[in-house]
């Protein structure tokens, strides 16, 4: 194999600089002015977003990232940060990593600049999204690319679109999920990222999503609907764990209407503490580092509305943040792009 100088960038969703109105307030509007998330007739998102969503949302969000904040910060920073030295060290000389967030800070500009004047032959794109969306791996792909395509020299560009089905990703989840012995648990949720329906439509090219069975196999299209992908990740994982039919179910969370992916984590505990559910795991296979998300949504909001109607217990299984395991995965994952040593 030829020596490359290769560059893999490790791209997240992002989080706002700190968690004040102000900062809040220009996240949120740059998340949601991109046209892949909010996917509807440019003028109409503009006056919803810019005059209705943000300004009403700001202040809510806001407190949520006060309650997620710690003295490290924004997790989903501070995690991608360790990834990325901890990849580094894993790689060696055989690629520069770089991180860097789709919305806000650290910027994909910065660390393509930082790219761009170190001559390399190749840049790998991955996403730390599990499973492809237009809202989050298509975006970060397309910020990426939309800039590499002014440089005078183009390198070769490699992008990890997903990798909800390798088994690296798999195996480090699965014994994540196994360290909290989910025997012991009445019942474990699955708990994905929602989308809005018409997002869902767009991946359908020959079925509604109301009648395609991608609840129970991988539909031949399904590669690419993130419905689809999610139930797969589910039956793998389910499988590596050993559990069965009935110990386990499927829900969306972090809806913005009710016009997005159903069934709704937060309807599906609600239900389970009132048929008699009192101790269930959830895992968020979806994210790779833990969030507003998983730790405030999830871990909290969710957990005491599960105790407030019954249940006694909602524990919430980490994500894989910056474990050895994940690390290593990431390497397997990014092998078929790396060349030799540079
Ligand atoms: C699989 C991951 C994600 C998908 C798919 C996704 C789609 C999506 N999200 C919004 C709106 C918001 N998302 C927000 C935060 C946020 N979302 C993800 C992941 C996915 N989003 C992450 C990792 C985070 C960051 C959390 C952090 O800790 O900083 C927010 C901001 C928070 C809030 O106000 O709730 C919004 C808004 C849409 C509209 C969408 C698909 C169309
Ligand atoms: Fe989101
Ligand atoms: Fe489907």
């Amino acid at each position: 194999m030829e020596t490359k100088k290769t560059a893999v960038i490790l791209i997240n969703v992002g989080t706002p600089d700190e968690p004040t109105v102000k900062a809040v307030r220009r996240y949120l509007s740059e998340f949601l002015n991109d046209r892949r998330v909010i996917d509807i007739p440019l003028v109409l998102q503009k006056i919803l977003v810019n005059l209705i969503i943000v300004p009403f949302r700001a202040p809510k969000s806001t407190k949520l990232y006060q309650r997620l904040w710690t003295e490290k910060g924004s997790p989903l920073l501070y995690y991608s940060e360790r990834v990325q030295s901890g990849l580094q060290q894993k790689l060696g000389a055989k690629a520069d990593v770089f991180m860097a967030m789709r919305y806000g800070n650290p910027s994909i500009g910065k660390a393509l600049s930082a790219i761009q004047k170190g001559n390399y032959d190749s840049v790998v794109i991955f996403p730390m999204f599990p499973q492809y969306a237009s809202s989050t791996n298509g975006t970060a792909i397309q910020a990426v690319i939309d800039q590499i395509r002014r440089w005078n020299t183009i390198p070769e560009i490699h992008a990890v679109n997903q990798f909800y089905d390798h088994p690296a990703f798999l195996d480090a989840f699965a014994e994540r999920i196994q360290s909290y012995q989910p025997e012991n648990f009445d019942h474990v949720v699955f708990s994905y990222h929602g989308l809005p329906n018409r997002h869902l439509e767009k991946n359908h090219p020959e079925e509604s999503i109301t009648t395609c069975n991608c609840e129970t196999a991988l539909p031949e299209f399904g590669k690419f609907c993130y419905k689809a992908t999610c139930y797969q990740t589910t039956r793998e994982l389910a499988s590596r764990l050993g559990l069965k039919v009935g110990q386990y179910s499927v829900s969306f969370q972090s809806r913005l209407s009710n016009n997005w992916m159903t069934p709704f984590t937060d309807k599906n505990l609600l239900t389970r503490a009132k048929q008699g559910s009192k101790n269930v795991l959830v895992v968020a296979p979806a994210f790779v580092a833990d969030c507003l998300e998983t730790t405030v949504e999830i871990g909290w909001e969710y957990k005491e509305m599960f105790i407030e109607n019954g249940g006694e217990n909602l524990q919430m299984v980490e994500s894989l943040n910056d474990s050895p395991r994940w690390i290593a995965a990431m390497q397997e994952i990014l092998t078929p792009y790396l060349g030799k040593s540079h």
